[in-house]
C-alpha cells in the first residue's frame, strides 16, 4: 500500500525539520552538490529516517543509493538510461520512475516499478518543464493504464488541489514548493498529513 503524503526536499537539513511532524515517505532531492556532501547527506538522511520510521526516497543517485544501502529511489527517464536495474533488484532496492507521456509510461511500466509518477499536474515554479500541466483526466488515464502499479501525482499540488487528485485516481502526492515556500514549513506539513489522511 503507497504512502498518501510524499514529500520531497533539497537538502538533509529540512528532512530532519519536516520529518518528525509525522512524514511517513521522503524523498531527498539534491541537486548541485559534489559527491562528498551529497554522500554525507544521505547517510544522515538514511539514518535519521531511519530512527524515524520514514521510508527514504534517493532522487537521482542510485549508485550512491547502493553503495550506501539506502532501500529506493527514484529515476527520472535521462536517469534510467545509466541506471543498473539488475543491480538494483540484486540488492533489493526499489524504485519509482518518473513519466510524462505514453512512451514513457509503456517503458517505465516494463520495469515493473515500484510506483509511476506522472508530472506535472499542475503548472509547477520549481523548474521548466517540456510537458504542459497534466490535468486530472490524464491522473485518470495513468491510473487505468497503470494497473496494479501505484501512481504518484506530482506538479504544482497544493493540500486545495489534494481531493481531487486523489479522486481522480492518485495512490499518493508529491510536493515541493508548497511546503518548501511555506511561511511555517512544519505546519504546512502536518496540514498535508491530515488532508491526506481523510
Ligand atoms: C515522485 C517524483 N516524481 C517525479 C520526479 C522528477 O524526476 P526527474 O524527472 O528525474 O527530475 P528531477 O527531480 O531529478 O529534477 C521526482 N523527483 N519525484
Ligand atoms: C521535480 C518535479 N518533477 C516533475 C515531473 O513532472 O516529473 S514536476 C516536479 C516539480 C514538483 O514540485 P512542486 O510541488 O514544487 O510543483
Ligand atoms: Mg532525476
Amino acid at each position: 500500500m503507497m504512502e498518501k503524503f510524499y514529500l520531497i526536499v533539497g537538502h538533509v537539513g529540512r528532512l530532519e525539520l519536516l520529518v518528525p511532524q509525522g512524514v511517513r515517505l521522503v524523498q531527498l532531492r539534491i541537486k548541485g552538490q559534489d559527491d562528498t556532501e551529497l554522500r554525507r547527506q544521505i547517510i544522515r538522511a538514511r539514518d535519521f529516517c531511519a530512527v524515524h520510521r520514514a521510508q527514504l526516497v534517493i532522487n537521482d543517485y542510485w549508485q550512491a543509493a547502493l553503495d550506501l544501502r539506502c532501500g529506493f529511489v527514484h529515476l527520472g527517464q535521462e536517469d534510467m538510461e545509466s541506471a543498473d536495474f539488475p543491480a538494483l533488484r540484486r540488492a533489493g532496492v526499489r524504485f519509482g520512475l518518473s513519466t510524462h507521456d505514453e512512451d514513457e509510461l509503456e517503458r517505465a511500466l516494463s520495469l515493473d516499478p515500484d510506483y509511476v509518477a506522472l508530472g506535472p499536474v499542475y503548472p509547477t515554479l520549481l523548474k521548466e518543464m517540456k510537458w504542459p500541466p497534466q490535468g486530472l483526466d490524464r491522473v485518470a488515464r495513468w491510473k487505468r493504464m497503470a494497473g496494479n502499479t501505484p501512481l504518484v501525482a506530482i506538479g504544482g499540488l497544493t493540500t486545495d488541489r489534494v481531493p481531487g487528485v486523489i479522486a481522480a485516481g492518485a495512490d499518493s502526492v508529491a510536493v515541493v514548493t508548497d511546503i518548501q515556500q511555506a511561511d511555517d514549513p512544519e505546519a504546512r506539513t502536518r496540514e498535508w498529513i491530515r488532508v491526506c489522511a481523510s
